[in-house]
């Protein structure tokens, strides 16, 4: 067919490939939250069906796009990371960053009801911001994580301080901030012992104090040790697939449990204990190739 002669705007459109070779993480963050969670009445600090909300979200994304390796997510933010090699949309940051936004923000809107059932959702709805980072090496991604998981900790810390404080030791918000003004992590945790009914921070739910992460578990742990790797970092020289090895590839993640826990990713172990996430492999096993090449 004939070009018309309003083709030529195309050209305007200007090319936004990501990198090649670098690890992809796409951050969304709810905008407005803050009024948002007094609207629904969320609970303070930490509103357990709320993060529910959000993790369940963010499992119908990890569960949609099987390029995805892990998810990280805080308050009303969650990081999602695609690997190094990835080339869903050729890395074309706009469709990346949209489809990613799009999608969670679609399941967050579809699943309010089943955790908030008394709560009618009204305009304006929840909507979320997105941008794509990229980080060039493991280590800076990995001190990426622990920032995020680092930042949950510090903020934590200090909400669940300030709230006690007014919630349990009759403070108002004015005299609360200033109790807290210049204390550091340990003062805080003696203020949450001493003036807030003994409550001891460490027994704060694991869900509060360390987010949560969402990776393929490919119902592996147990059988992990035959991958035989405990390096954190992909190989230099990616695999070249064939087709039919890349479809199963593709299989075998739409396929997999998209796990949910609430640990420690700063430390190793971790890493260490579920090589398949950063190596992008799907954790196949000696057997299974056999039993793909009969
Ligand atoms: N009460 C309550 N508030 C929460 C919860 N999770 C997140 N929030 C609030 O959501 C807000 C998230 O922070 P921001 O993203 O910086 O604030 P925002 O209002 O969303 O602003 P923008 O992101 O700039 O649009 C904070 O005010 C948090 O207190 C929760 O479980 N309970
Ligand atoms: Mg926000």
């Amino acid at each position: 067919m004939a070009n018309s002669k309003y083709e030529y705007v195309k050209t305007f459109e200007q090319p936004d490939n990501l990198l090649s070779r670098t690890w992809i993480v796409i951050r969304i963050d709810g905008r407005g939250f803050t009024k948002l969670c007094s609207r629904y009445g969320f609970e303070k600090p930490n509103d357990r069906r709320a993060i529910d909300l959000m993790n369940s979200a963010a499992q119908c994304v990890m569960k949609d796009i099987p390029d995805l390796l892990l998810a990280y997510g805080v308050s009303d933010e969650f990081s999602f990371l695609f690997h190094k090699d990835c080339t869903l949309f050729q890395r074309r940051s706009n469709k990346l960053v949209s489809t990613i936004v799009s999608t969670f923000t679609g399941y967050y809107v579809h699943l309010w009801t089943n955790f908030f059932p008394d709560k009618p959702l009204i305009p304006p709805l929840p909507s979320f911001d997105g941008r794509a980072v990229l980080y060039p090496d493991v280590t800076s991604l990995r001190d990426y994580f622990s920032w995020r998981q680092a930042d949950c900790h510090i903020n934590n810390l200090y909400n669940t301080s300030f709230w006690s404080l007014i919630q349990k030791a009759g403070l108002d918000a004015r005299a609360a901030e200033k109790r807290l003004s210049g204390t550091v992590s340990k003062d805080k945790h003696e203020i949450l012992y001493a003036e807030c009914d003994g409550m001891n921070y460490n027994r704060e739910p694991d869900v509060f104090k360390k987010g949560s992460v969402l990776y393929r578990s490919f119902e592996l742990e147990s059988r992990h040790a035959l991958l035989g790797s405990s390096e954190t970092s992909a190989p230099e020289t990616p695999t070249p697939q064939s087709k039919t090895v890349a479809e199963k590839d593709r299989k075998r993640r739409l396929k997999a449990t998209v796990a949910i826990e609430h640990i420690d990713i700063i430390q190793e172990d971790f890493w260490n204990q579920r090589p398949w996430i950063l190596s992008g492999k799907t954790g196949r096993l000696p057997d299974d190739n056999a039993k793909e090449k009969s």
